[in-house]
């Protein structure tokens, strides 16, 4: 089979992440393929990359026929449900899309071919963790569905003969690519820091209502045994995660071999001190947020060791938290992203 060095296969490439890697990866040369579903995918995304097909990562025929069309030299695969809430009240669409439907993937690829595999992973396989800062071989014990299908998916893929893969577990991404017409997109949004930004934008007052931030943001607990009592996270700059993804591939297309990869800064910081820089960014010194219990399940602190990223890929992370405090509310107030969540929540 003849295959051209430089394609590279993204499932979930219209999602958050794989967009923004589906971009990096042109920036770098490569051509990319995007498939994506668009159940939660967004469609001015998909069109980032050289190539896009819709379709589903469970359906085999598909899959197949997208690897007989451009025969992709690597895969990269973020589709895949995020929302750990709901995977508690859905475990059955977990299960069904992170890990069944992977599998499908992963060996559809493999029959084509296709052996060298960049799988999105998550710091939740760790559940709660006795040590910080969490090194990979830290216990794998995650607390909710959605970390325990991202696991089965990860030693799914490590069985399958012929295949070398890069686990990449990621902490808390954030930030956006705003000059590339790229952001964080989400609905419904859960995550920190869009959810702090919104309230504070001036956003029309439909997408503040359609993602549930008419009455502003609170802070999730503040009685953690932290060293201010609100939740501490390691965040990375998802452009700063996207070079990680590069160079993960780089070192799967030289010949590296299957190995997990933690991804984050190393340094955490507290509910409270995103707060502060969120203050400053935006210009409101006076900005006070509420308050509300600790949210089902969020363990007090998760912090990256990701010294075998920096060793073995040459990773280093270089966008500090105003980088990614300062392109989100930039991207938040584009005609791309309020329009895809008029278009979502109407
Ligand atoms: O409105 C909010 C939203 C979040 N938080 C707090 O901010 C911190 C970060 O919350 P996120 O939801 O942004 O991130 P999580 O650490 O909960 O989630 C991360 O880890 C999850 C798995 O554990 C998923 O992978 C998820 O996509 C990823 O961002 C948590 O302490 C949370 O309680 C608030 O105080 N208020």
């Amino acid at each position: 089979m003849s295959t051209q060095p430089d394609t590279i296969l993204i499932s979930g490439g219209a999602g958050y992440i794989g967009s923004h890697v589906t971009h990096a990866l042109n920036e770098a040369g490569f051509t990319t393929v995007v498939v994506d579903s668009l159940v939660k995918g967004n469609r001015f995304a998909a069109e980032k990359a050289s190539h896009f097909r819709q379709g589903d990562i469970g359906d085999a025929a598909f899959i197949a026929a997208v690897c007989d069309e451009f025969k992709p030299a690597a895969a990269l695969h973020f589709a895949a449900f995020i929302e750990v809430g709901e995977s508690v009240q859905k475990p059955d669409m977990y299960f069904e899309n992170n890990r069944d439907k992977a599998v499908v993937f992963f060996k559809t690829m493999a029959s084509k071919g296709v052996g060298k595999v960049v799988f999105s992973s998550t710091a939740a396989v760790y559940g709660e963790p006795e040590i910080v800062p969490i090194t990979e071989d830290s216990p794998w014990k995650p607390i909710n569905p959605y970390g325990q299908s991202k696991l089965e998916a990860e030693m799914a893929l490590r069985e399958i003969a012929g295949v070398r893969s890069a686990t990449l577990r990621y902490f808390n991404v954030a930030g956006g690519a705003p000059e590339a017409g790229l952001g964080e997109t989400h609905v419904p949004e859960t995550h920190l820091l869009p959810r702090l930004l919104l309230p504070l934008l001036d956003m029309p007052a439909e997408i503040q209502t359609g993602l549930g931030l008419k009455s502003g943001f609170k802070v999730f607990g503040t009685d953690y045994p932290t060293r201010d009592g609100t939740a501490v996270r390691d965040y990375i700059h998802v452009m700063d995660l996207a070079d990680a993804h590069v160079l993960a591939l780089k070192y799967l297309l030289a010949g590296g071999k299957t190995e997990i990869f933690n991804l984050g800064s190393g340094e955490g910081y507290s509910v409270n001190e995103i707060v502060a820089a969120a203050r400053k960014v935006l210009s409101r010194p006076d900005y006070q947020p509420g308050t509300a219990p600790r949210r089902a399940g969020d363990p007090a602190t998760l912090v990256a060791d990701s010294t075998k990223a920096r060793s073995v890929l040459g990773w280093a992370p270089h966008r500090g938290l105003e980088e990614m405090l300062s392109s989100a509310a930039t991207w938040h107030q584009t005609e791309t992203y309020i329009n895809t969540i008029r278009q979502k929540v109407s």
